[in-house]
């Protein structure tokens, strides 16, 4: 596809498994980005880029996985501006039924001394680099990063080299969030209006969100001409995230009027999605996100209900059925049974077979009994802490009492199963979940500093579950942990032992391979 051909039509390009990831402590599991790829596809995501195959065999696997169990959309790999990394990144996409290599190189001054070329050397280094990728598969997406910080004249001419060498889409970076929406339609406009080629290619943006603009500079860039927005769930991304998804397409659904572009997104699957990628990546939605925060649909002073009571329209620009908030009248509680469980599940966006619904009923009549309510908040922290805390993990939580009050040290015995055996311990600390803590550090020693600990009320109520995340590092190494339960003290271990589940899957994988230059 490209310019010429379906002029209303905006690609819709996921990076949340590749540069969602990149956000410190973000990292996901084998298991979780292969089930957000399955979802990101059924929600009709154009491509996907899985994630960077060289940067180890993590990765590599991953990518490949997904490729695998692909079916409509495109699964794209990134690889730098080096023969290896792009040969490895083919070897990854190649078993998808579309595939795509996408590789980049910063192209502006600064990271121009980064890599130590100059100009003519760098054009050199993008004609070699893309003429290999167009020789191992026909479908090729180039970047210059840090476009916008790259001088006009500069920019043409790479744009000219990669298009040239093969590339049929041209990505456009705005690498550190610093273009304006003007600015961002101008340099779209500029390059198809000045490079030779460029309407035999896909132009696309590709917006950080450091200054706040990532949406708005996005949807400038596609009135300008861009007809693919790279963005991910919830804005995840590096420092203050990429575009998000659910933004730029409910912006083009809503003001469509103004914005007569269309994308292929079954917007009903937004707040699943939003829901998994916040408890995977531990980055939970801030209340007043756009389209997908808890408080999107939500009206709490006087003039606004009597407005909405009276026509839902006076406050509400678009319906939360449209991202798939579902109108919440079954009340779970002690007394529910599977099928009122299966069906609210399904309306919360989990499809659960038979082995799951029971493994889940048990853990939801467990939490009824302590708990005089259940809100839809409790099922998903539930379900986010079935799929964190699963069988398979070589650390499991098996007993915890702590001892606290105004008379410290505070005291924690903690029995873990480890490998299949169980371990006990007695420690203290300065306050019980620090007395648990170093239980777990003297049952299983490890050199991971904890870098975050927070604490969310999933509810409102003293008797409300608590959402726990941990973030740790190790040798550069991030992961994060999270869990949930009605004692505090209980969710933090809990939370502590699943990111250091994580570490012992991170440790095992190998060294990242380095790559060659052309
Ligand atoms: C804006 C973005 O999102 S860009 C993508 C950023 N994502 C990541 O970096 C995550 C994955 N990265 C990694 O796992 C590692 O950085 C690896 C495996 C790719 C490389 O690891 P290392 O070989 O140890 O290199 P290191 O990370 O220290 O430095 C990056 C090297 O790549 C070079 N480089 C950076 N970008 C490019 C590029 N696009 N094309 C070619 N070379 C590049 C740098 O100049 C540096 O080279 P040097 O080692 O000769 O100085
Ligand atoms: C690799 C490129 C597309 C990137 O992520 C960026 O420049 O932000």
């Amino acid at each position: 596809m490209n310019t010429k051909t379906e002029q209303d039509r905006v690609l819709i390009f996921d990076t949340t498994l590749r540069d969602g990831e990149q956000s410190p402590g973000a990292t996901m599991t084998h298991e979780e980005k292969l089930e957000l790829a399955a979802l990101l596809e059924e929600m009709g995501v154009d491509i996907i880029e899985a994630g960077f195959p060289i940067a180890s065999v993590g990765d590599f696997e991953a990518v490949s996985a997904i490729a695998r169990q692909s079916d409509r959309s495109v699964i794209c790999g990134l690889s730098r501006a080096a023969f290896t990394d792009i040969d490895r990144c083919w070897e990854a996409v190649k078993h998808a039924r579309r595939a795509r290599i996408h590789t980049f190189i910063g192209v502006s001054p600064t990271h121009r001394d980064i890599t130590n070329l100059t100009m003519d050397a760098m054009v050199e280094r993008i004609h070699a680099t893309v003429t290999h990728a167009r020789n191992l598969h026909d479908d090729i997406q180039w970047s210059p990063m840090d476009a916008t910080r790259t001088e006009r004249d500069f920019l043409c001419r790479v744009v000219e080299t990669a298009i040239k060498a093969g590339a049929t889409t041209i990505n456009i970076p705005d690498t550190v969030g610093y273009t304006a929406p003007r600015e961002s339609a101008d340099l779209i406009r500029m390059l198809i209006e000045r490079v030779p080629g460029a309407d035999e290619v896909v132009f696309s943006t590709h917006c950080h969100n450091d200054l706040g603009m990532a949406t708005a500079n996005s949807l400038a860039a596609v009135e300008a001409g861009a007809r693919q927005i790279e963005c991910t769930i919830n804005g995840l991304g590096e420092r203050a995230g990429n575009t998000a998804l659910e933004e730029v397409v409910m912006a083009l659904r809503v003001r469509n009027d103004i914005m007569p572009y269309r994308t292929g997104i079954d917007t009903t699957r937004i707040m699943n999605l939003s829901r998994r990628v916040a408890a995977i990546s531990g980055f939970a939605v801030q209340y007043n996100k756009a389209v997908v925060g808890k408080n999107a649909f939500l009206h709490e002073s006087g003039i606004h209900q009597d407005g909405v009571l009276k026509n839902v329209e006076t406050f509400e620009i678009m319906k939360p059925e449209d991202i798939g908030l579902v109108a919440n009248n079954i009340a779970m509680g002690k007394h529910s049974g599977r099928a009122a469980l299966r069906t609210k599940m399904r309306e919360l966006g989990f499809e659960l077979s038979d082995n799951q619904l029971n493994d889940v009923f048990v853990r939801f009549k467990a939490l009824a009994d302590r708990k005089k309510e259940i809100y839809d908040e409790d099922l998903i922290a539930l379900m986010a802490d079935t799929a964190t805390n699963a069988e398979h993990d070589t650390i499991q939580v098996k007993r915890l009492r702590v001892v606290c009050g105004t008379e410290g040290p505070q005291e924690a015995e903690l029995t873990l199963a480890i490998d299949g055996a169980d371990h006990a311990v007695d420690a203290t600390g300065d306050g019980p979940v620090d007395a648990a803590f170093n239980a777990v550090k003297m049952l299983f020693p490890h050199r991971a500093r904890l870098q975050l600990y927070q604490v969310h009320a999933v509810t409102e109520g003293t008797d409300a579950q608590a959402t726990v995340s941990v973030r740790m590092e190790e040798d550069g190494k991030i992961v994060t942990g999270q869990s949930s339960d009605t004692d505090t003290v209980v969710a933090s271990v809990k939370a502590y032992v699943n990111a250091l589940n994580k570490l012992i899957v991170r440790r095992q994988k190998t060294k990242p391979e380095t790559a060659d230059t052309p």
